[in-house]
């Protein structure tokens, strides 16, 4: 097999605390890091090429600003991807840091290769998806360890359709030294999960204010815990099961708005 067919789940931060700021500007973070059973598909090949297709393809770049193509470069060989975009672009759950880590997966299977950095030199956010399974998220992104015994969580992620800027968020932090996560309790989860924050929240709702529509349309669907992942716009709603986050994500169609019912684990 020279070809690899491979899955590139959304990120969902169900924490995000920013703790403090380094030299170069760059932010250190404290986040616990999950993956959804939503994604988009690559197939990944030794050659030359990338095509773009699926439901969320327009405005994806197709030349060399793609992540997937850093990526190939960064494994220092040429590949041959067709990408199909399941996940809307600058939205808070990775979609191109998912995929540039799909790729690097790949390419490092069908090359023996490893993966320099872990591939944080593409992103900050490549590393845990790299690791492609939840994971505490620490340092500016490099610090990936896992987390083991999670439940799997029901959910529904919500874009209303405008894309957020990630550099534009952390500018507007009030303050960079906030407290990092409490220990972990999984005896109660969803309690922790409340008293836990994502600090980049209220910047991103002095960018998008309909981030707070987002947040109001979840919480009105009876959700157990709503917040926003990453640097925005998605946002999340956790549920008791599978079939609430189902009949949820009917509840919350609005013209424009990507909304999906999702396993997270
Ligand atoms: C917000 C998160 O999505 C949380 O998972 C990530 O920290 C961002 O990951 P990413 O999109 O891969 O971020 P990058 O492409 O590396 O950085 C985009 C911009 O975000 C800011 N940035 C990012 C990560 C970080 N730890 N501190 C920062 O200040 C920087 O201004 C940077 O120029
Ligand atoms: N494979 C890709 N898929 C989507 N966007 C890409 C890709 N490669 C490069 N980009 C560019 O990167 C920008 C950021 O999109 P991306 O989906 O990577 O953000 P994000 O990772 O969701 O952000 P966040 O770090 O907040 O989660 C887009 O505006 C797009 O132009």
């Amino acid at each position: 097999m020279t070809e690899r067919r491979v899955f590139a789940p959304a990120k969902v931060n169900l924490t995000l605390h920013v703790t403090g700021q380094r030299a170069d500007g760059y932010h250190l973070l404290d986040s616990l890091v999950v993956f959804a059973d939503v994604g988009d598909w690559l197939d990944v090949s030794l050659g030359h090429g990338l095509t773009v297709s699926g439901p969320m393809a327009a405005g994806v770049p197709t030349d060399g600003r793609n992540l997937v193509l850093k990526a190939a470069a960064l494994m220092g060989v040429e590949a041959r991807i067709a990408l199909e975009k399941h996940l809307p672009a600058a939205a808070g759950i990775g979609g191109g840091s998912s995929d540039a880590a799909a790729v690097l997966r790949a390419l490092r299977d069908l090359t023996g290769g490893e993966v320099p950095g872990a591939g944080l030199s593409l992103g900050a956010d490549v590393p845990v998806c790299l690791a492609g399974r939840a994971a505490y998220m620490r340092g500016i992104g490099e610090v990936v360890e896992p987390v083991d015994g999670l439940p799997d969580l029901a959910a529904v992620l919500v874009n209303p359709g405008v894309e957020v800027p990630t550099g534009a968020v952390f500018k507007g932090l009030a303050r960079k030294d906030n407290p990092a996560m409490t220990p972990l309790d999984r005896s109660d989860l969803i309690g922790w999960l409340r008293a836990q924050r994502n600090d980049l929240e209220g910047p991103a709702r002095e960018v998008q204010p309909v981030i707070s529509d987002v947040l109001e349309a979840i919480e009105a669907t009876g959700s157990v815990l709503a917040r926003m992942s990453g640097s925005g716009a998605t946002c999340f709603g956790i549920y008791e099961d599978r079939a609430q986050a189902e009949a949820a994500a009917q509840a919350l169609g609005r013209p424009g708005w990507w909304v999906r019912a999702a396993t997270l684990r």
